[in-house]
């Protein structure tokens, strides 16, 4: 008996090993993943939980087991040092109102958990009205109340020990969370100017909720980190969602290959996706999809696959060479990041310790390793941060009516790319619509700062205006794609940029603070001048927050929408997306907690229609009734539109 167990479980961890070389894999799945990051990881478990059902997940990168990924503070690490070969830095092309600035590395995640294995394990929700925002764009069921349900789906809280809890006066709500694969917590450890940077709010009439992740956002409060609660790791979709359930055997994750592009039929349906082997890209192999595709590649590198495989703008995809397959102009548009206005400025009176001691004293560095290694506390547990101001724009701009009139009356072309289909300018109106009324309202937040210890701030516009674009290199359709960010293409963005340093001023001048003596450097408290202000903001300021996101967007078809609310794409069958791309509109938080949220959606979406598929499928034989199956068949487009 023994024995007869042992080999089961032998045979059984063989067939649930991760694979390495394509020749392992079958010949055909029910459904193929394209990205083993954060949505993919998260669909790919749902949808193994029917054992009848064969999943195949593709992914580039390799596993992250280096301590720069499971270690809380070493996030900037992951981008600067060992750890940047788990991520594409893809390189945009010059941004005009930054000065010409050429981000040279624009990070995603390139690991199984693609950007949640590198991300800053921030982990916030956005307000009702930003995720209402989007069912008002065409989106039934998109919503918070449609949405809130995945956000507890994919989250468990662990309260911080009491001690911690006591000493920093953290605040939360395990109700808002659920007992899913991702944990949130408050780590044991914050910077000693902590206190007096969050208590300065309330010279400002500043308060905040007690948890933000019911809907409520506003104010200035804790976010928990994405981060186990007892070992202090990072925690995020492969430890989450895919190391608990590797070996079941209807899974199979493939690592180190590519997904080059789509095989479409001539009916249009997903038949197949090319892969490559990614040091041996000359090796193709085909897949065959039974059931579906589902492009979870990230916002950077879906639509790129998308217009590689013939479906995205037609002017581009012929520019390219590339046989036009679904001429879908959003594809690749509406790219959406959260810009970064900056004032540095330094503490005269600054307390110990503060992140430059951790910078710049090595004993103290190695001591803090020691204290992280030994205990699990101290200064590397703290990732990214766990304090943050989110305010509406009203509060922190005095002329904001006049900034929400002069929205309403930008013509929606007007700072758009030049020659973009007339769709695309119909959705941005659409898109316009929607922000004039958050940007007049006090339910949704246009202004963000971290409070992290720090004096100099850096000030995140929420709501950015202004669109970018990820397409095909047409000169090199299969090497990186462009990426024009087009930041402060719009000129209200700088607008927004200058009133939050005005605003910001006025936090830096409260009395709490006083007891910091902060004194600003740049652009100088002397800078007052609006025109002053505007070079400074064009001169430092950062394109993105790493929150790519818009390029596949859930809208209507002829708003320039490329998924309809069930997330397929439109003039296609058997294909959807689910990452960041789908966002139609960037909401006003840091985007994994609500990636997470809409993968595990669209896996009910997925389950719903697949059973009344197979509902249908199994009346239609038993009765043997022809018109059954065309019943079957208007079914099925019906919900494409109802859903569309
Ligand atoms: C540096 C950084 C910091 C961030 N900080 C935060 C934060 O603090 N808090 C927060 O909430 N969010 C943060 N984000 C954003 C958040 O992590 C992402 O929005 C989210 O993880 C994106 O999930 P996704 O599923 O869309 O894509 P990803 O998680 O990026 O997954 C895409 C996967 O597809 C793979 N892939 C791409 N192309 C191919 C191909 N052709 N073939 C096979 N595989 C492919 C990639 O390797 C990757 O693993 C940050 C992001 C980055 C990059």
């Amino acid at each position: 008996m023994a024995f007869a167990t042992i080999s089961h479980a032998y045979a059984f961890a063989r067939k649930a090993e991760v694979k390495r070389s394509a020749i392992e894999l079958h010949d055909h799945y029910d459904y193929v993943i394209i990205g083993g990051g954060t949505s993919g990881l998260t669909i790919a478990n749902r949808l193994t939980e029917d054992v009848s059902k064969t999943v195949l997940v593709v992914e580039l990168g390799d596993f992250a087991d280096e301590p720069c990924i499971s270690m809380p503070k070493n996030f900037l690490n992951t981008l600067a040092t060992n750890c940047s070969n788990h991520a594409f830095n893809v390189t945009s092309r010059p941004i005009t109102d930054l000065n010409g600035l050429v981000v040279q590395k624009y990070t995603v995640g390139m690991a199984v958990g693609g950007s949640s294995a590198v991300n800053g394990m921030v982990f916030h929700r956005a307000s009702k009205a930003d995720y209402n925002a989007w069912e008002q764009l065409g989106n039934p069921g998109w919503g918070w109340d449609g949405l809130y349900r995945y956000f507890k789906k994919s989250t468990s809280f662990g309260p911080p020990s009491k001690e911690s809890a006591k000493k920093y006066s953290y605040t939360w709500n395990a109700g808002a969370y659920g007992h899913g694969p991702i944990w949130a917590t408050y780590p044991p450890f914050q910077w000693a100017a902590t206190k007096i940077l969050w208590d300065a709010w309330s010279d400002l009439n500043i308060t905040g909720p007690v948890e933000h992740a019911t809907g409520n956002m506003l104010g200035r409060y804790w976010v928990p980190a994405s981060q186990h609660p007892i070992n202090q790791t990072r925690s995020y979709a492969r430890y989450g969602y895919y190391d608990p359930i590797k070996t079941r055997t209807n899974y199979h994750l493939l690592i180190g290959y590519k997904v080059e592009k789509l095989k479409l039929s001539s009916d249009y349906k997903t038949e197949g996706i090319i892969i490559s082997e990614r040091f041996h890209p000359d090796q193709r192999v085909t897949v065959k999809v039974i059931k579906e595709a589902i492009l979870a590649a990230g916002a950077v590198h879906t639509p790129h696959i998308l217009q590689l495989s013939g479906i995205g703008p037609k002017d581009i995809l012929e520019a390219a060479d590339i046989e036009v397959r679904v001429d879908l102009p959003g594809v690749g548009q509406n790219m959406q990041d959260h810009p970064q206005a900056r004032v540095a400025c330094n503490f005269t009176k600054d307390l110990w310790p503060n992140p430059d001691t951790l910078a710049s004293n090595a004993t103290y560095r190695d001591e803090s390793q020691a204290e992280y290694e030994d205990h699990k506390t101290g200064p590397l547990t703290l990732s990214l941060g766990t304090s943050f101001t989110f305010l509406p724009l009203q509060t922190v701009y005095g002329n904001h009516q006049q900034f929400v009139s002069k929205l309403k009356a930008q013509s929606p072309a007007t700072y758009l790319s030049p020659n973009i289909s007339t769709s695309i300018i119909a959705g941005f109106a659409a898109q316009k619509k929607v922000l004039a009324r958050l940007f007049a309202a006090q339910d949704s937040a246009a202004y963000e700062t971290p409070i992290s210890g720090v004096c100099s701030r850096s000030l995140v516009i929420l709501k950015p205006l202004s669109r970018g674009s990820i397409n095909i290199n047409i000169t090199n359709p299969t090497g990186d794609p462009v990426l024009d960010l087009r930041t402060f293409s719009n000129p209200l963005d700088i607008e927004q940029a200058v009133s939050f340093i005005r605003y910001t001023r006025r936090y830096m001048n409260t009395p709490t603070l006083a007891d910091l003596g902060p004194v600003e450097t740049a652009p100088g408290a002397d800078v007052v001048d609006e025109v002053e202000l505007i070079k400074h903001v064009r001169a430092t300021s950062a394109p993105t927050s790493f929150h790519a996101c818009g390029t596949a967007a859930m809208m209507p078809r002829h708003l320039g929408g490329v998924v309809g609310s069930d997330l397929r794409v439109y003039g296609v069958r058997g294909l959807s997306v689910v990452d960041a791309s789908i966002m139609p509109l960037i909401p006003a938080t840091h985007l994994s907690a609500t990636v997470y949220a809409v993968a595990e959606k669209v896996c009910d979406i997925l389950s719903r229609l697949s059973s009344h598929l197979s509902r249908f499928r199994r009346h239609s034989r038993l009765m043997g009734h022809a018109r059954l199956q065309i019943l079957l068949s208007r079914e099925y487009y019906e919900n494409q539109a109802v859903f569309g």
